[in-house]
């Protein structure tokens, strides 16, 4: 079954357009049933479940958005090759469910819009040329993700201000994986005083890992060959365990960056060496402040940091370029729960 003509067939209504959405949530309100939301951009994975089982478990109702965002890509990334596979998302989301007394909780709702309604004013990825409203957690997107990425955080805030404001959701639960991303939306939900989510009501969900590899989830794994997923990509997931170890055995930052950074190097040498097809070139690694993103400077020790930090973990995060494809990963040292991260 699908609420529209032209989709695949669906046992979770699907809702394509803001108006039938708010409709649909407008019953929910009036039953007073509590509503969780999961923005995803597709090409669902077992990271994506995750989120959805926490939302099943804590929410009566359950909405799962599927909207690839082309004002987060910047013209030269991969919009236009971004992996899209709704049967496939339609099935994963289909078979998600979880026993509640007589009852078997399931997704409630998958919405699924059109860059025209998202974007009614048009859309351009080149910032110098869009129009209209946007919004832009300043001071905050340019850290991290953002220094590779500058126009990324302003596309991501607009959309999911957006989303926010068509889904009126209850509780709405985002990846680790994309921690600097969690967080900013976090401190957008509370500067623009949202009702729906409210800043504790968005949750962070921790890392799914290949259970073989340790490599984090991610739809654009779907671009690495089998032996860049295999047995490259998770190397950066290693690299970043290495930085953790020097850094808990006392190391300063700087110290236990540039091991890592030798460990990748070599890596990427055997590799090309053994096999040409291999590609691997880190981006970056590099331990930031959780509160406000800036850098942990060089010399600092987790000693230091703990006396100055007051309890504040530490972000450790990573990207990595492996072959064309460009992947994240982090690790927090120190207590996530004080990052408000969920247990898994
Ligand atoms: N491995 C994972 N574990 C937990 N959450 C994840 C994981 N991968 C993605 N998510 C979360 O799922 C949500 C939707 O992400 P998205 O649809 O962009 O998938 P993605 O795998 O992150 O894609 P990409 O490969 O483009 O980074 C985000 O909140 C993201 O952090
Ligand atoms: C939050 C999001 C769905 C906004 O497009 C995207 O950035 C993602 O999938 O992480
Ligand atoms: N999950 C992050 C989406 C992006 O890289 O565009």
């Amino acid at each position: 079954m699908s609420s529209d003509s032209g989709l695949p067939p669906s046992s979770i209504p699907i809702l394509t357009s803001v108006a039938s959405y708010r409709k649909w949530r407008q019953k929910a309100f009036e039953e007073k049933k509590s509503v969780g939301f999961v923005a995803t951009m597709g090409a669902l994975h077992d990271g994506h479940a995750s989120l959805v089982r926490h939302s099943l478990v804590d929410n009566d109702l359950t909405v799962v958005s599927i909207f690839v965002n082309p004002a987060q890509f910047a013209p030269h990334e991969d919009l236009t090759t971004y992996p899209r596979t709704l049967p496939h998302d339609l099935e994963v989301l289909a078979a998600l469910s979880l026993p509640t007394g007589n009852d078997l909780r399931t997704p409630s709702a998958v919405f699924l819009p059109s860059v025209h309604d998202m974007y009614p004013s048009g859309i351009s990825q080149n910032v110098a040329d869009q129009k209209g409203t946007f919004v832009e957690v300043k001071g905050f997107s340019h850290q991290m993700e953002g220094q590779t990425r500058p126009t990324f955080f302003r596309g991501v805030s607009t959309v999911v201000t957006k989303l926010f404001n068509i889904i009126q959701p209850t509780r709405t639960y985002f990846g680790q994986k994309d921690i600097q991303q969690a967080l900013l939306l976090r401190r957008m939900t509370r500067d623009l005083l949202l009702s729906h989510p409210t800043p504790e009501n968005l949750n962070i969900v921790p890392i799914a890992r290949d259970p073989i590899t340790s490599l984090a989830l991610s739809s654009r794994n779907a671009y690495l060959t089998q032996s860049e997923r295999d047995i490259a990509a998770p190397k950066m997931y290693a690299a970043m365990q290495k930085v953790k170890s020097h850094w808990e055995s006392g190391r300063n930052k700087a110290d236990s960056i540039n091991e890592a950074c030798a460990y990748l190097e070599k890596i990427a040498k055997d590799l090309a060496a053994q096999d040409f097809t291999i590609d691997v070139k880190l981006d970056y690694i590099e331990m930031n402040d959780p509160e406000s993103f800036e850098v942990v400077p060089d010399v600092t020790t987790r000693t230091i940091w703990e006396a100055e930090a007051k309890g504040r973990p530490v972000i450790l995060s990573a990207a990595m370029w492996v072959g064309k494809t460009r992947l994240i990963d982090n690790i927090i040292l120190g207590d996530k729960i004080l990052l408000g991260i969920l247990d898994a």
